[in-house]
């Protein structure tokens, strides 16, 4: 018989993490996976990582690891480019050393939401906050560290696990009367089930036109209208109100426009790519389904 795949996740109880779990019983036969949360493997120390490495004896390590509290970042700079940075450095040497190919998730904040089309793989970062500038400074170790990496930038990502904005509204929409939600933020909402379904895509089909990629759902939203589409389908009656950010205020800066381009990864994986609508369904209906 075949020696099955073996991947290590590190953040394996995050969002992504807890997704990527639920989705690999598809793939059982052919990969085995080793879920590490962050008491299993602390990403930012570099001696750990290397000896797990090490005895793990893996062929790719899907980092799902990261500091991901946008507004809190601002206030502690020190740990998301501890976690952010130095953490993807400590992975991207040890795959370099025990040749694993390593998928690692960065972030539409990246950019600074100033282009009025989507962004391309190739256009040039400039984050506005912290969290976004220590996401590609991680992006900028795992591209001098090693050569078999996929950098896939994703966005506003959302799932029935863990903490999001899709759960959040969900709460606050059956305790509160009234909300209001920015509209002059655009980008694409992303369900985490659709990308561990890429992620896994890219490992059992052995994909090796390593790189950076864009991925998200199809189609552009604000934030205002994934809210609304959320009450709707999720059959929720609020007072919604649309607000400009001004009427939001924030620590952290985030971009007015980041929509991803994805044509590169549709030609690679050659495959097309859900509407945000419709993955929308499809996760409450998972959520629905999951809290019976
Ligand atoms: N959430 C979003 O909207 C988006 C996320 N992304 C990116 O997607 C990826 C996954 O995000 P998501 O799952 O939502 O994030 P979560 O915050 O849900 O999960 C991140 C995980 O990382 C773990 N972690 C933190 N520090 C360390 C460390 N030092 N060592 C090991 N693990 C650690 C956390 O563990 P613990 O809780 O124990 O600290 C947590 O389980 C991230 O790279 C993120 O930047 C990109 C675009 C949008
Ligand atoms: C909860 C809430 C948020 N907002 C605004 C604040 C913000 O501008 C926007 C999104 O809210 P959140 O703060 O929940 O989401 P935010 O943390 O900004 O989400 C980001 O997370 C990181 C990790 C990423 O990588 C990004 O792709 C993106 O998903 O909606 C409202 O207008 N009303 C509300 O009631």
């Amino acid at each position: 018989m075949q020696r099955k795949k073996r991947v290590l996740v590190t953040g394996g109880s995050g969002q992504l993490g807890t997704t990527l779990g639920k989705s690999v019983s598809s793939v059982a036969e052919t990969i085995e996976f080793v879920f590490a949360s962050s008491k299993d493997l602390d990403i930012t120390d570099d001696r750990s990582v290397t000896d797990y490495m090490k005895q793990g004896d893996f062929d790719y390590c899907v980092n799902c690891a990261a500091y991901t509290q946008v507004d809190k970042a601002e206030a502690d700079s020190e740990k998301a480019l501890l976690i952010n940075q130095q953490g993807a450095k400590n992975l991207a040497k040890a795959c370099h050393a025990g040749n694993i190919v390593l998928i690692h998730i960065s972030t539409d904040f990246v950019f600074n939401g100033s282009k009025s089309s989507p962004y391309v793989e190739t256009d040039r970062p400039s984050p506005l906050g912290i969290y976004g500038h220590s996401k590609f400074k991680g992006e900028q170790e795992v591209v001098r560290n090693m050569e078999r990496y996929f950098i896939i930038r994703t966005s506003w990502l959302y799932s029935a696990y863990g903490h999001n904005f899709f759960k959040s509204m969900l709460k606050y929409g059956k305790e509160r009367e009234e909300l209001s939600v920015v509209f002059d933020q655009v980008g694409t909402p992303t369900s985490a089930h659709d990308l561990a379904g890429i992620i896994l895509k890219i490992i059992s089909e052995e994909i090796d036109t390593y790189g950076i990629y864009h991925f998200s759902n199809e189609g552009v939203a604000s934030w205002y209208d994934f809210a609304s589409a959320i009450f709707e389908i999720n059959q929720i009656e609020v007072d919604l109100r649309p607000i400009r950010s001004k009427e939001y205020p924030t620590p952290a800066e985030r971009p007015a426009f980041s929509v991803l381009d994805k044509e590169k990864i549709k030609k690679v994986l050659k495959m097309d790519i859900p509407h945000w609508r419709e993955s929308l369904r499809a996760v409450s209906e998972i959520l629905s389904k999951e809290s019976v």
